[in-house]
C-alpha cells in the first residue's frame, strides 16, 4: 500500500512547487532518453502519460496538493525485468535533473528517501 504523504508540503516547497516538479520531470525523462543504460525499457512507452503520472507521484510524495491516479508500481514495472544497476541509473538521472534544477541537495534526498521504499515492487519483477 502506498505510504501516507508527508504531514507538511516543506518538501513540495522545496522542489518549487508545480512548476519545479514539472521541470524536474522534464529534466529526467531527458536523461532517461540519453542514457543508453536504461533507453531501451521506455521504446514502448507512452512519455506523454509518464510525464504526467510522475509529476503527480512526485507532488504527491512531497506533500503537495495532488493525487497519484496512476498505476502501483508494481504493476507498472511487472515484466520489465528490471534490475537494481536499471533502478540505480534512474535514480542517477533524477538526481541530474535536480541538480540541474538548483534543488537543494537536503531535499533531493528527502525526495529520493520518499522514493527508495518503492524499490523492491519495482525490481525483479
Ligand atoms: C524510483 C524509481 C521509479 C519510480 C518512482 C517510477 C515511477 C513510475 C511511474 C509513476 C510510472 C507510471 C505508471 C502509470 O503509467 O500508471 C512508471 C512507469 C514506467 N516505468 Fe518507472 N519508476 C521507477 C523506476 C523505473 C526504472 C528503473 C525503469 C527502467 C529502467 C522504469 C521504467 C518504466 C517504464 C518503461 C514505464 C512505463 C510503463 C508503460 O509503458 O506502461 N521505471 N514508473
Amino acid at each position: 500500500a502506498p505510504e501516507k504523504p508527508p504531514a507538511d508540503d516543506d518538501l513540495y516547497q522545496a522542489l518549487g512547487g508545480q512548476a519545479g516538479i514539472a521541470r524536474i520531470v522534464e529534466g529526467l525523462l531527458i536523461n532517461i532518453s540519453e542514457n543508453p543504460r536504461i533507453v531501451h525499457h521506455f521504446q514502448d512507452t507512452d512519455i506523454d502519460r509518464l510525464h504526467d503520472m510522475l509529476i503527480e507521484q512526485f507532488c504527491f510524495e512531497a506533500g503537495g496538493p495532488c493525487e497519484y491516479t496512476g498505476d502501483s508500481m508494481a504493476e507498472s514495472h511487472t515484466g520489465m525485468d528490471l534490475t537494481e544497476s536499471d533502478f540505480n541509473a534512474l535514480v542517477e538521472d533524477l538526481i541530474a535533473a535536480m541538480q540541474e534544477q538548483g534543488v537543494p541537495v537536503a531535499a533531493q534526498n528527502r525526495l529520493l528517501a520518499r522514493l527508495a521504499p518503492m524499490r523492491s515492487d519495482i525490481i525483479y519483477r
